[in-house]
């Protein structure tokens, strides 16, 4: 497929504003992004490519699946720089900068350039040098794996070049894609029903040629209120099925269309390959009773949480294989492994970034323990002399470092306490209860896990909650004992339990240079919550996916989707000052006076004494009292805290 067929096509699907609308458009799309029957082209051995997972990818803003570490780690500075060379040398990245703050949106200011190089060709009846959707891919992935010294040099190279071969609208695409800011209005959700739509939904008997239940260009339709899917229930819960289980869209979509359900069935958990961690809502003794009967007491660890993968020498069984072999560094990719080789412990963070690097006393505890391929799920705690847990910040210490890793560790202890078991010698574990797999954890890593604690009745959980806190720890985990692991998903079967000195995990959206000594360091920070949920904020790229400086409020600095709730000055160290400073420099996207408005892209905890009613912020809510506790390293924006839990803490809910 040419790239410029996908961008016209993805400027289309951005402008139904139905959900069925853009579903049926992008199940059109996918339809047609594979290779045509017997078709012959530019692939290995002269057949067609296919493009469909790439395109899949594509259109949730990825070069790369979810559960691969790998990522372009192309800034915005950088993709303005490559924009203005691109558009030839009376442009500045100044200039492209300035536009940026009319415009508001990357995609629209590139797509403003005349990046003349192949305009000039086509004009000499040459015609340009199309890119294809697998061109593009290949480049992106040879930028991607550019590292060490010069390789933002050359990723800026590589941009710029990209850029020249592009028309106005590929331009405006590959400028979102790079940055990860699609703004289609396609979400997971909407990529999932897609594929079922295109692939699984019953033929329709006009034989529509786009595809099983797919509008002919949906957006035309004058009734589009009559318009429905067609693929049934099943067939939906089947993809959500797989995409859980490899957290690859382009696998999936593959899979769904050349084996149906029966081959979505067949995907399976694969180590080396991290899942979306299981999450808890928060919830009361007398609810976890009311609703389980019998429920599992686990304490809740204060720390970071990590996945585990391990596949031992010689003990990995067929049909579960690693992604890729065991080399340390190596970070596993989307291809598919030899069966049966061996992986050495890969440990992932919550958002599936791989931290195997700055926890070796993890890995080697795991290496010296287990000898069965596991996927094990658990929270890895900072502790003192004594073995007394430390607070949380004192993990983060150690979490993604990558420099002086053997320095940290003698300065900061830890300890993995493991608390599930997703895969165990062979067997996939996620539909088993929770009681199964614990006994599994039990087994293979006794060390780290204790014997589960029932109890029937809400004293009984108190006193472990007593116990717990008592002992430095968080709070308890009140998990349904018969309840299996459902990846990604925040249910009512694990509930959270802890006293109520809460936090608020907030997107920083602004913030104020310091003065005097502290002129050079940002000094006060504006924080902001998400406005809808987390489904919505990914959904809705209109709306709250949004992250365009014209979108940012002149007073209020909050781009759209979010919403403030105070700033914070107080418990930085200056320490914890210059690191704030130089993360968020790169995302300044407004700059008026002392205060800069930043892309949403940190998310900090911090403490209040209570949360008021105010007209000061957007929200209409002000934290008294605000005190910065931390970054946090292991959430993304998507995972902060929204207006919704605002509104419950401040009690109006
Ligand atoms: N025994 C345990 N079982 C499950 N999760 C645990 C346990 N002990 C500690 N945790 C941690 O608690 C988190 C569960 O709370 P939640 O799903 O709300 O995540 P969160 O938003 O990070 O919450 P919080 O900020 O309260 O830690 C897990 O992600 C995990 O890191």
């Amino acid at each position: 497929m040419d790239f410029g067929a996908l961008a016209e096509r993805a400027e289309r699907v951005a402008a139904n504003d139905g959900d069925i609308e853009t579903t049926l458009a992008v199940a059109d799309l996918l339809a047609d992004a594979g290779p045509a029957a017997g078709a012959e082209g530019d692939g290995p051995d002269g057949t067609a490519t296919d493009d469909l997972p790439v395109v899949v990818r594509f259109l949730l803003g990825r070069v790369f699946p979810a559960h691969d570490t790998r990522t372009l780690d192309v800034g915005p500075a950088l993709c303005r720089e490559a924009v203005a060379r691109a558009a030839g040398p009376n442009v500045s990245a100044d200039d492209v900068e300035d536009r940026l703050a009319e415009r508001g949106e990357i995609g629209a200011v590139a797509a403003a350039y005349d990046f003349g190089g192949q305009r000039g060709l086509a004009a000499f009846g040459s015609g340009r040098d199309a890119l294809t959707v697998a061109d593009l891919d290949a480049e992106l992935r040879d930028l991607a794996a550019q590292s060490g010294d010069g390789s933002e040099s050359r990723k800026r190279d590589a941009l710029f070049g990209l850029f020249t071969r592009c028309s106005p609208i590929e331009a405006a695409f590959l400028a979102r894609l790079v940055l990860g800011e699609m703004r289609l209005g396609v979400g997971e959700g909407t990529v999932r029903d897609a594929v079922a739509e295109a692939f699984l939904a019953p033929k329709t008997p006009s034989g529509d040629a786009d595809g099983p239940g797919v509008a002919d260009d949906a957006a035309d339709d004058a009734d589009v209120e009559d318009l429905e899917l067609a693929a049934p229930g099943d067939a939906v819960a089947a993809v959500e099925r797989a995409l859980q289980v490899t957290n690859d869209y382009g696998r999936v979509a593959v899979r769904a269309r050349d084996e149906g359900i029966a081959g979505l069935r067949e995907e399976s958990l694969r180590v080396g390959r991290p899942v979306q961690a299981m999450l808890a809502q928060a919830g009361t003794a007398t609810d976890a009773v009311d609703a389980f009967g019998e429920v599992a007491v686990e304490t809740k660890f204060d720390g970071a949480r990590v996945q585990i993968h391990y596949a031992p020498a010689g003990d990995a069984p067929a049909g579960d294989a690693p992604d890729r072999g065991a080399r340390a560094g190596d970070a596993p990719g989307d291809t598919e492994g030899e069966a049966g080789a061996e992986l050495g412990p890969r440990l992932y963070s919550r958002n599936m970034d791989d931290v195997t690097e700055a926890l070796p006393e993890i890995v080697e505890y795991v290496a010296e323990r287990v000898d069965v391929p596991v996927i094990l799920d658990g929270e890895v705690v900072a502790v003192d002399d004594d073995g007394d847990p430390l607070p949380f910040q004192e993990v983060l210490r150690r979490f993604r470092r990558k420099h002086d890793v053997e320095r940290m560790r003698e300065a900061v202890s830890l300890r993995l306490h493991a608390f599930d078991c997703l895969h165990a010698d062979g067997d996939d574990l996620l539909d088993e209860p929770l009681r199964d797999r614990h006994d599994r954890l039990r087994e293979v890593l006794p060390d780290a896990a204790a014997d589960l604690a029932l109890a029937d009745d809400a004293d009984a959980i108190a006193a472990e909650e007593r116990a717990s806190l008592d002992a430095g720890h968080e709070g308890v985990m009140l998990k349904n004992p018969d309840a299996a692991y459902t990846p990604g998903d925040r249910g009512r079967d694990w509930l959270k339990r802890k006293p109520d000195v809460e936090t608020l995990d907030a997107v920083v959206v602004g913030a104020e240079w310091g003065e005097g000594r502290r002129a050079e360091l940002f000094g006060t920070f504006l924080l902001a919550v998400r406005e809808g949920d987390a489904s919505a904020a990914q959904d809705d790229g209109n709306d709250a996916g949004d992250r365009s400086a014209a979108d940012h409020d002149a007073d209020d600095l909050a781009p759209a989707g979010y919403a403030t709730v105070g700033k914070v000055a107080t418990g930085i160290t200056d320490e914890a000052l210059a690191d704030l400073t130089e993360r968020l420099e790169p995302h300044v996207v407004d700059e008026t006076g002392t205060r800069v408005a930043f892309d949403p892209e940190l998310v900090v905890e911090v403490g209040y004494e209570e949360i008021q009613t105010s007209p000061t912020y957007s929200a209409g809510y002000a934290l008294r009292f605000p005190r910065f506790v931390g970054v946090r390293e292991d959430k993304g924006v998507a995972d902060a805290d929204s207006l919704a839990r605002v509104r419950r803490l401040a009690g109006d809910d």
